[in-house]
């Protein structure tokens, strides 16, 4: 309040002072105001963030580094946190606290910790911090993703899971997933034959062949639309948006640590979002008008899950009413977001990892081999008889989790967590990156081993908390069941169909397996191969 009024007052004094300006010495009495308008704001800033620290001082708060004024920890995070915060655990243990500028974060980085945080306080820690970004057009407020937990979230997390992606509905869909896989395999022979056609190599970037086919997936899921069709000219520029859209939420913001600068939006970030998730949003209200008139003329085609989301009026209990217009399309735009990205990136490093390790690339043809046979396409129903390739994706979600700080967590209530005090409001991030490696749970943890998973019982569904790249508790991923189907089955026919070769100044001794971080955790090199079609007679 008095700094309020201070600043009301310098501000009133300075716009009387800059009207009437006539000498030097008025302009220097200006400057001296700023600086010390400036002084005076920092100081209240500190006072405010030492306030908190001294109400904080008498209660058990967990381990962590000391960290700066202002700043806190923010520095301590460098380019790959998951990596910094798994180098910290060996300093300060399993469960550490840090404060990111103005921000209280709490770490979770061990199974036991991670078992206890999902079984005995999933209710208190199911709320989500969300950046900063996505407070463009009020993206928050309709999102299944980063919303916070309430009527509107849970109505929409159990429509998602109920008519999208239940095991019935996934099993209806089916044909989708084969005709969008068969096009991406169409498109890698093509590209490839025509690249080698102009004299180069042929080699492709397989996670973006990826990264289109799961956009298609979806967009027949949600739209009906093959939106990458040369016809459809919106979904071009729908997926180039949403790419940028992608980009903006993946760039490391000062204003969500520091959240006094969000007024200022420092890096443009909110500004770039605020145009590009525009233009996403208009090609999807375009789509969302065409169906409504669509139904309007009784135009009855399969029901997909943009007429659920039309149609729905409530579920009786918690949820009486329809879901408002902005909000669908906002819905929309969310699943495009959340599914490709991670789906790819999987892709990606199951491949890196096979060509590093050719023994295993060797068993899973030949296990391809023995369950598919040569001559016939893999099908969703061959998945389960896959048991290797299956481990292969476990190991593989083991060491790369695209999400390897899952989404961050907020605290709902002040509660007390493994004996510590944690305040209502605290960023939660659980790093399943540092449990993957964890010697505790994990013999010779650095190795790309899948043997360790056969005749395991150990899943990546939630349960196992040794293993969760998906998550875990209410807010698990809710895509899981569908990412398994797209990735196992996409795999698979990118294996079953081709050999991969690396460029031909690539051994599997230098390929690059760095990092680097965006809205998932990416190689730092995209990876290119080369695909030599395996000969074979199709039978359909
Ligand atoms: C391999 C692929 C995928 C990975 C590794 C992955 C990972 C994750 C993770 C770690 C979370 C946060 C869980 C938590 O906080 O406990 C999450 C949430 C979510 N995922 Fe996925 N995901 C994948 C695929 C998908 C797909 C295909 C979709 C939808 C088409 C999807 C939609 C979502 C949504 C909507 C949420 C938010 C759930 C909520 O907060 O209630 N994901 N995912």
């Amino acid at each position: 309040m008095v700094a309020y009024l201070v600043c009301v007052y310098i501000y009133v004094y300075m716009r009387e002072a800059t009207c009437s300006i006539k000498t030097k010495r008025e302009m220097e009495l200006i400057y001296d105001s700023l600086v010390w308008l400036s002084l005076f704001l920092s100081l209240v800033l500190i006072l405010r963030l030492n306030g908190k620290k001294w109400r904080n001082r008498n209660k058990n708060l967990p381990p962590g580094p000391p960290g700066w004024p202002l700043f806190g920890n923010m520095f301590d995070l460098g380019t790959t946190p998951h990596r910094a915060l798994y180098d910290l655990k060996f300093k300060y243990g399993p469960v550490l606290m840090l404060r990111l500028g103005s921000i209280d974060t709490l770490v979770v980085q061990s199974a036991k910790a991670a078992a206890e945080f999902f079984k005995n306080h999933d209710a208190s820690f199911c709320d989500r911090k969300s950046p900063d970004v996505l407070s463009a057009y009020n993206y928050e407020d309709a999102s299944l993703a980063i919303g916070h937990y309430g009527p509107f979230w849970r109505m929409l997390r159990r429509l998602c899971s109920m008519e999208l992606m239940a095991n019935k509905r996934l099993n209806e869909t089916a044909s989708i997933r084969r005709k969008c896989i068969d096009q991406m395999l169409r498109s890698i022979e093509d590209d490839a034959v025509a690249a080698k056609e102009r004299g180069e190599s042929g080699v492709v970037n397989l996670p973006h062949y990826f990264f289109l086919m799961s956009f298609n997936v979806l967009g027949n899921l949600m739209l009906s639309r093959d939106l990458l069709d040369s016809q459809c000219k919106e979904g071009h520029d729908f997926f180039h948006s949403m790419d940028k859209v992608a980009e903006w939420v993946g760039k490391p913001n000062v204003a969500d640590f520091l959240p006094f600068l969000k007024w200022l939006d420092p890096q443009g970030l909110k500004r770039s979002m605020l145009r590009d998730m525009g233009r996403a949003k208009e090609i999807v209200a375009g789509f969302v008008e065409q169906r409504i008139k669509e139904h309007k003329l009784g135009k009855e085609e399969t029901k997909d899950f943009l007429d659920t989301l039309l149609e729905y009026e409530g579920d009786g209990k918690e949820w009486h009413e329809k879901i408002p217009y902005e909000k669908v399309i906002i819905i929309v735009l969310e699943i495009f977001f959340t599914g490709t990205e991670t789906t790819s990136t999987t892709i990606e490093w199951v491949m890196a990892e096979l060509l590093n390790n050719p023994e295993v690339m060797r068993k899973v043809k030949e296990e391809l081999n023995v369950v598919v046979g040569e001559n016939r396409k893999v099908e969703e129903s061959d998945i389960e008889k896959l048991s290797y390739l299956q481990a292969v994706l476990k190991e593989t979600l083991r060491l790369h989790p695209p999400v390897p700080l899952l989404l961050p967590r907020n605290t709902i209530q002040d509660t007390n967590f493994m004996g510590y005090h944690i305040t209502k409001d605290t960023q939660v991030f659980v790093n399943v990156w540092a449990i993957g490696r964890d010697p505790n749970s994990w013999q010779d943890p650095f190795t790309f081993k899948p043997e360790r998973f056969l005749g395991s019982n150990i899943d990546y569904k939630g349960q196992n908390f040794e293993l969760i790249p998906f998550g875990s508790g209410r807010r698990i991923c809710v895509g899981m069941s569908l990412a398994q189907r797209l990735v196992s089955l996409g795999l698979a026919s990118l294996i079953h169909d081709f050999d991969w070769e690396l460029d031909k100044n690539l051994t599997h001794e230098t390929l690059d397996m760095n990092e680097r971080i965006g809205i998932t955790v990416r190689k730092l090199q995209p990876l290119y191969l080369i695909p030599k079609k395996r000969p074979r007679t199709i039978v359909v």
